[in-house]
């Protein structure tokens, strides 16, 4: 699988920069301060994994990181540029894939759709959608509607969907949440081998602790409230991820530990 690795930029230099961002709901008397002075440095090809308490802001940050949201305070800087909304680098993939595909449209024409706003002809965005389809183990499946397919198969369409934009940064909120344990394990590893495979960045959303851990190379800890983030864990499980494996390996029990009690004391 090819696709668009070579127009990543070169692992390891600095995708995304956020410096003393501050996000409320509300003004004056009702307003409720969610994110206060948080810091957040996301390098090229890095998987970073975002857990904190219920109702803390994970969701509100990764809105406010997709320009979806625009925070009160502090700067998000994505690949040298500050951004003040929506940008082309970055695409969100959502939980309720139900609500995010369109039901009318085949999975190749939801995944085609975005492209018209890069001016692609026809025939080059159904070939983009194709390729991108078979990269998230869809291959012919261009046909079908979503309502025709399975939970796990409508959330790779919507994977392929922002894989096809070219997007250099995925971020995923509670992308896993609605589909069986199973297929849960299937999409993480097929995320997996899309970053390694196509050196996309990915920043993820989870309640799930060993989620976050199996997956990421940085759990970040949000906590407190207003929340900023409290801990960093840098995972060093390296490429090699074994849901089995991985998870037995004593530093994924220490981590788990750090991050529970991390979580505990908020
Ligand atoms: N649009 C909104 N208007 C007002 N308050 C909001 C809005 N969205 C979220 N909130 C409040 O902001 C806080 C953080 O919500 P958010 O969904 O970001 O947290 P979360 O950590 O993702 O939650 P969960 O763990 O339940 O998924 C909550 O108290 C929530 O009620």
């Amino acid at each position: 699988m090819q696709l668009q690795a070579d127009a990543q930029p070169e692992a390891g230099t600095q995708l995304m920069k956020v410096r003393g961002m501050s996000m409320s709901y509300g003004f004056g008397a009702s307003e409720n301060k969610i994110l206060e002075d948080l810091n957040l440095d996301v390098a090229s090809g890095e998987f970073i994994s975002i857990v904190g308490p219920s109702g803390v802001g994970k969701t509100t940050l990764l809105r406010c990181l997709s320009g979806l949201l625009r925070p009160k305070a502090g700067t998000i800087e994505v690949s040298g540029t500050v951004i003040s909304g929506p940008h082309p680098d970055l695409a969100v993939v959502f939980q309720d894939y139900s609500r995010s595909l369109m039901p009318w449209m085949t999975t190749r024409d939801n995944v085609a759709f975005p492209l018209q706003g890069k001016g692609m002809g026809k025939v080059e965005r159904n070939r983009v959608a194709d390729e991108n389809l078979a990269a998230v183990g869809l291959e012919g499946q261009g046909d079908k509607f979503p309502w025709e397919m399975s939970g796990g198969m409508q959330q790779r369409v919507a994977i392929a969907r922002a894989l096809a934009y070219n997007a250099k940064v995925l971020l995923m909120d509670e992308p896993f949440a609605s589909v069986d344990a199973q297929t849960r394990f299937d999409l993480e590893d097929l995320v997996i081998k899309l970053k390694q495979e196509l050196g996309v960045t990915i920043l993820l959303v989870t309640h799930d602790i060993d989620e976050a851990l199996y997956l990421a190379d940085k759990v970040v800890v949000i906590a407190e409230k207003p929340a900023t983030v409290v801990d960093e864990i840098i995972t060093g499980f390296g490429e090699d991820r074994d849901q089995l494996a991985t998870k037995a390996d004593p530093r994924f029990a220490d981590a788990r530990a750090r991050i529970m009690h991390r979580l505990r004391k908020d």
